[in-house]
């Protein structure tokens, strides 16, 4: 990453609070000191238990939903404050698209096209036929993963710089998923986008994200290139009296086994006993555990 590109988006100390329905009681911190920034090209894994926060992150970064402290960077703009050319460079699906019933999916394209002059006529019916998209069917007739799929090339087909899908393919058939995965990260390279998306499918996650960034109860636990992933986190079992390295973050621990990421530290440390790598599956279990 070139030290003088500018961050797409780029959360700072985030905190969230969302009032209680009773007043008088404490609300609930549903963001807690969240930092993360995406540069161009990055496409960013959101992993996280239900409920964790990763939608209202993506709310609070197009200002949908406003912090309590912190502040958020988008586009080099606050989301409050949205400038409609910022807009214009943003796409987004949220996780139950609406919109647009008593159109025909070809009238509803061509009225959402009008508001993006850099719209790609090419792009929209590639992949209008790779999901198999029968555009004279009325939108609210469209099954939810045709739904999904619709939503997907609204937000994508203006080749966005800033990407943000809260889970995606969720509805989406294995093959129209691998498709769409693949496509996304394409998209992401050649445009040079920011993309941030959350699933719950680990697999997707490591086959497509550069990054996986991991909340657990408003908490960004870790944030790391997926390459870095296997070799960096580890699983150790350890002896009582272990002194593991100062920069190793502890990210979980049960008894002796602990889940530290090593953050590239090679050294051998003195009273481990074994260690192991873990898959994103793996490791989501071990830190909920
Ligand atoms: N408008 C709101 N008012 C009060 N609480 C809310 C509101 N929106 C979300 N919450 C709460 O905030 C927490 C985080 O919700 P959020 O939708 O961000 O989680 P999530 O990680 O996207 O979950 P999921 O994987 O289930 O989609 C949840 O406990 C939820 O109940």
């Amino acid at each position: 990453m070139e030290a003088e590109e500018q961050p797409v988006l780029q959360f700072n100390l985030v905190n969230k609070v969302y009032a209680a329905a009773d007043k008088s009681a404490a609300g609930h911190k549903v963001l807690i000191d969240l930092s993360m920034t995406l540069y161009p090209g990055m496409v960013v894994g959101l992993l996280g238990q239900n409920g964790a926060g990763k939608s209202t992150l993506m709310r609070c970064a197009l200002g949908i939903v406003d912090i309590d402290s912190g502040n958020i960077n988008t586009l080099g703009e606050s989301p409050e404050n949205l400038s409609n050319e910022a807009k214009q460079r943003i796409g987004y699906v949220p996780q139950q698209p609406f919109g647009y019933e008593g159109f025909t999916v070809d009238k509803a394209l061509e009225l959402h096209r009008s508001f993006y002059p850099n719209w790609d006529t090419a792009l929209e019916q590639d992949w209008l036929k790779r999901f198999d998209l029968d555009v004279t069917q009325a939108v609210q007739k469209l099954s939810v993963g045709q739904r999904q799929s619709l939503a997907l090339i609204m937000a994508m087909a203006y080749r966005p710089t800033l990407l943000l899908l809260d889970e995606p393919v969720a509805s989406l058939d294995p093959i129209a998923r691998r498709q769409f995965m693949g496509d996304l990260f394409d998209l992401a390279l050649e445009s040079g986008s920011a993309v941030l998306f959350s699933s719950h499918i680990t697999s997707d996650l490591e086959r497509v994200a550069s990054h996986v960034a991991l909340i657990k109860k408003g908490e960004l636990v870790l944030f790391k290139e997926i390459d870095a992933l296997r070799e960096e986190v580890k699983l150790l079992t350890i002896s009582d009296d272990t002194q593991l390295p100062a920069n190793y973050t502890i990210l979980s621990q049960t008894g002796q086994a602990v889940l530290v990421d090593t953050q590239g530290n090679a050294e051998v440390v003195v009273g481990v006993q074994h260690e192991k790598s873990l898959n994103l599956e793996q490791l989501f279990m071990e830190l909920h555990r």
